[in-house]
C-alpha cells in the first residue's frame, strides 16, 4: 500500500505540514503517525471533497468551432463530467453528428435538461445569443455555466457562472514577455524596471516592479 507522510506533501506543495495535517483532519484523513497516508484513499477523500466522485452530466449549447473542440475533448469524461448532449439552432445541424453524438436543436434544449438531470451548462454560441442561451438554461434548472462567449451574463442569485477567455490569458503572457523583453534591454536581471505607467499592472493583478532574478 503506497503512502505519503504529511511533510512529503507538506514539501510538494510549498507548505507547513502541521496546517496540512489539521486540514486533512476535515476531511476525516488521519493518517498513521510514523506511516502517514495511504495515497489511494487520500485522493479518494479528496476528490469526494470536491464533487469529483459523482457523474456530472453536462450540455454543450453552440456547436461550432469551439463547441466541437469541446465536445471531442477526452478529458471531461476521465473527470467525471459526461456530455450529455449536444445543442444547437442550427436546424441544419440537427441530428448531425458530432464526437459520436448527434446535435440536438435549442428547441428541445429545456426537456433535454430535464431529461438528463443537467446543473451545469457550457455555453460556446456567439456573444450575442449568450444571453439568451443562459437565461433558458437557468429557466430550465441548470445552475452553473461555464461561459466561453465574450460577454457578462446576468444570471439570478444561486447561479454560478465561470468565464473562460484564452485572450486574457495571451494578454497575461505578453505582459510578461513584455517585462522580460524591458530586463534584457536593462541588461540583467532583477533591474527596477522603468515601466510605462499602464504597464505598471499586469491584467492579473499588481506584479511586482522589480522581476525576480
Ligand atoms: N473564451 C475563449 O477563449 C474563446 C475562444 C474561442 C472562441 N470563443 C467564443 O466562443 C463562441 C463560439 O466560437 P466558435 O468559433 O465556435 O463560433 P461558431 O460560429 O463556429 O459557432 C457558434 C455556434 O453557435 C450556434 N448558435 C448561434 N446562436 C445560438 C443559439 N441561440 N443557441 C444555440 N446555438 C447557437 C451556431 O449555430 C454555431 O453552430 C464565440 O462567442 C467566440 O467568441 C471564446
Amino acid at each position: 500500500m503506497p503512502t505519503v507522510s504529511s511533510e512529503e506533501l507538506a514539501a510538494a506543495a510549498g507548505v507547513n505540514s502541521a496546517k496540512l495535517r489539521k486540514d486533512f483532519s476535515y476531511l476525516g484523513s488521519y493518517g498513521t503517525r510514523g506511516v502517514g497516508y495511504d495515497v489511494e484513499y487520500l485522493v479518494y477523500q479528496i476528490s469526494r471533497e470536491l464533487g469529483l466522485t459523482q457523474d456530472w452530466p453536462v450540455v454543450i449549447v453552440g456547436i461550432g468551432n469551439l463547441g466541437a473542440a469541446l465536445a471531442n475533448y477526452g478529458g471531461f469524461a476521465s473527470r467525471g463530467f459526461r456530455v450529455a448532449a449536444l445543442i444547437d439552432a442550427d436546424p441544419a445541424m440537427a441530428g448531425k453528428p458530432v464526437a459520436g453524438m448527434p446535435v440536438q436543436h435549442t428547441d428541445d434544449l429545456e426537456s433535454i435538461i430535464e431529461e438528463n438531470g443537467v446543473s451545469i451548462g457550457v455555453i460556446a454560441t456567439p456573444a450575442g445569443a449568450a444571453q439568451q442561451v443562459c437565461d433558458r438554461l437557468v429557466a430550465a434548472g441548470v445552475t452553473s455555466i461555464l461561459n466561453f462567449a465574450p460577454t457578462v451574463l446576468s444570471v439570478p442569485d444561486g447561479v454560478d457562472v465561470r468565464k473562460v477567455d484564452l485572450s486574457i490569458e495571451l494578454q497575461i503572457l505578453a505582459f510578461h514577455e513584455q517585462r522580460k523583453a524591458g530586463e534584457e534591454a536593462a541588461g540583467e536581471p532583477g533591474t527596477v524596471l522603468q515601466a510605462p505607467k499602464e504597464t505598471g499592472k499586469g491584467p492579473d493583478g499588481d506584479v511586482p516592479a522589480v522581476m525576480p532574478a
